[in-house]
Order: structure tokens, then sequence, then C-alpha cells
């Protein structure tokens, strides 16, 4: 199955919510050709189908929690080869969230070059988690739920990034930056693959 995407790079994006992965994500697509999959807008553009999955989906999410592995992976793993006649390589932006969801990735699709570690501080991610809240409607967007979040990212994303290290292909970007400088430090580490 993994076949078709089997010489594509794969990077894995990950960060607290409100890091700016979406962001820089959107950066390396125009940059670099990459396919960018965030798992949450997968599962919300499920949630926006309407489907009866959706709804299961939509009552985990509101509440701050993980989607069941399995979901994620499926929808990730479909999305991927759909475009892996055009794709140069795939962002996979929010996964993994824990050690698990890595391990089954790569033993259903593949194993990772690198992992960008979108990296901020704890006030910074939810003070642009609250203002992208004002236009996102994102239903997850608010005080009570990214505090929530970020818990649950401490966590479980903390062991993921501490795996990947042993493996020596993390590369932290400080997120504390402007967007521009962020990309160009995350340019540098996709440079860097060739
Ligand atoms: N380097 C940066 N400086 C200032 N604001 C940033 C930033 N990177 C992202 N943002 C803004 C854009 C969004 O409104 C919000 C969250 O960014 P995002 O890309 O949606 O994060 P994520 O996908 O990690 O949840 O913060
Ligand atoms: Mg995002």
């Amino acid at each position: 199955m993994a076949e078709k995407i089997k010489d594509a790079k794969i990077i894995f994006v990950v960060g607290g919510p409100g890091s700016g992965k979406g962001t820089q994500c959107e950066k390396v697509v125009a940059k670099y050709g990459y396919t960018h999959l965030s798992s949450g807008d997968l599962l919300r553009a499920e949630v926006a189908s309407g489907s009866e999955r959706g709804k299961q989906l939509q009552a985990i999410m509101q509440k701050g929690e993980l989607v069941p592995l399995d979901t994620v992976l499926d929808m990730i793993k479909d999305a991927m080869i759909a475009k892996a006649d055009v794709s140069k390589g795939y962002l996979i932006d929010g996964y993994p969230r824990e050690v698990k969801q890595g391990e089954e990735f790569e033993k259903k699709i593949g194993a990772p070059s690198l992992l960008l570690y979108i990296d901020a501080k704890s006030e910074t991610m939810v003070s642009r988690l609250m203002k992208r809240g004002e236009t996102s409607g994102r239903a997850d967007d608010n005080e009570e739920t990214i505090k929530k979040r970020l818990d649950l990212y401490y966590k479980a994303t903390e062991p993921v990034i501490a795996f990947y290290e042993g493996r020596g292909i993390v590369r932290k970007i400080n997120s504390e930056l402007a967007v521009d400088d962020v990309f160009a430090e995350v340019s540098k580490a996709i440079d860097a693959l060739k």
C-alpha cells in the first residue's frame, strides 16, 4: 500500500496548539511543493461533512481530547495516497500526538526523515490561540479548552520529541520570532535534507 509514497520525504511537524505549525506549513507548501496534511484539519473536515463519524469526532474534539488512533491514521493515509503522484513530500502536521501514534504511522506508512519541533512558550501559545479564536470559528479555541489542550500536549507530545531525538532527526525551531524569521530556520532544516 505505502508503495506509491515510498520515495517521498515525510516530515513530522510537532508543537503545541498555537505554536505556529499551520502557519509554517503553508509557507513550506509554497516554497517546496510539499503536501500539507493537518490531522486537525482532516478531522474538522469530517465533522463539517455532518457524517455519523463526524458527530462522534466533534464530541471528542470539543472536550480537547485525542481522537482514536486508527481513525486519524486512516485519514492521513488516504490523504497521502490521494496526493502521491504530485507530492514532493509530506508535512504531517499535528501528528504524532503520542509515541504510539508515531510507531503506528511507521508500521503502516513509512519513516519520517525529519521532525520539526515548532517551539513557543506556553503564554505565547495561549495568547495566539485566544486571538485566533476571535475569527477561527474553532470550537476548541476558547480559554478552558486551550488549557486542556496545552496540558495534554506537554504530557503526551514531549515524549514524542524525546523518542525521535534518540534517532537524531529532531530540529527545534524557535517560534517566538516573527513568522518569516521562523521560516528561515524551517527552510534551513529542510534544505539540509537534500
Ligand atoms: N511566528 C508567529 N508570530 C506571531 N503570530 C503567529 C506566529 N505563528 C503563528 N502565529 C499566529 C497565527 C495564528 O493566528 C495563531 C496560531 O498559529 P497556527 O499556525 O494556527 O498554529 P498551530 O497550527 O500550531 O495551532 O498564531
Ligand atoms: Mg494547526
